[in-house]
């Protein structure tokens, strides 16, 4: 999977400098900052709408579909505020055995 986060990471990067009416990323991109949280927000709504008909209706593809716009608007924001995916997929590995119940108790 991170063979193709990082492919994606480097077509946004290079999306940044690119023409927007040659390419939806860099539309993204060059109306800013505002307009990508816009798109994950609606992309969240989505992918919370078709996973509530998958579990009445046993479909999956639309959560599939729907999770995939999210992730993709996800690293765009990522790439907007120039953080890289694999900070996030540290961030994971970090967290990797340590329970959330554990994790939330010891905050206070
Ligand atoms: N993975 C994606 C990807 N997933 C979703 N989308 C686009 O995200 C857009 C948002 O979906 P919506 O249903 O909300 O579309 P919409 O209603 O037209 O959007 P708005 O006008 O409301 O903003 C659609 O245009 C999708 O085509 C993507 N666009 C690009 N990519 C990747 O990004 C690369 C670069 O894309 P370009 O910058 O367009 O060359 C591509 O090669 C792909 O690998």
């Amino acid at each position: 999977m991170s063979d193709i986060l990082q492919e994606l990471a480097v077509i946004l990067q290079e999306r940044k400098q690119a023409d927007p009416n040659s390419s939806y990323v860099a539309q993204l991109h060059h109306k800013g900052l505002n307009k990508i949280l816009e798109k994950v927000g609606e992309e969240a709504t989505e992918a919370i709408l078709a996973a509530k008909d998958a579990e009445s209706l046993g479909s999956q593809n639309e959560v599939i579909a729907e999770t995939a716009d999210l992730w993709f608007h996800s690293l765009v924001m990522l790439s907007h505020l120039d953080i890289s995916h694999q900070d996030v997929l540290n961030e994971l590995a970090r967290r990797m055995g340590i329970s959330g119940l554990d994790e939330k108790a010891s905050r206070s």
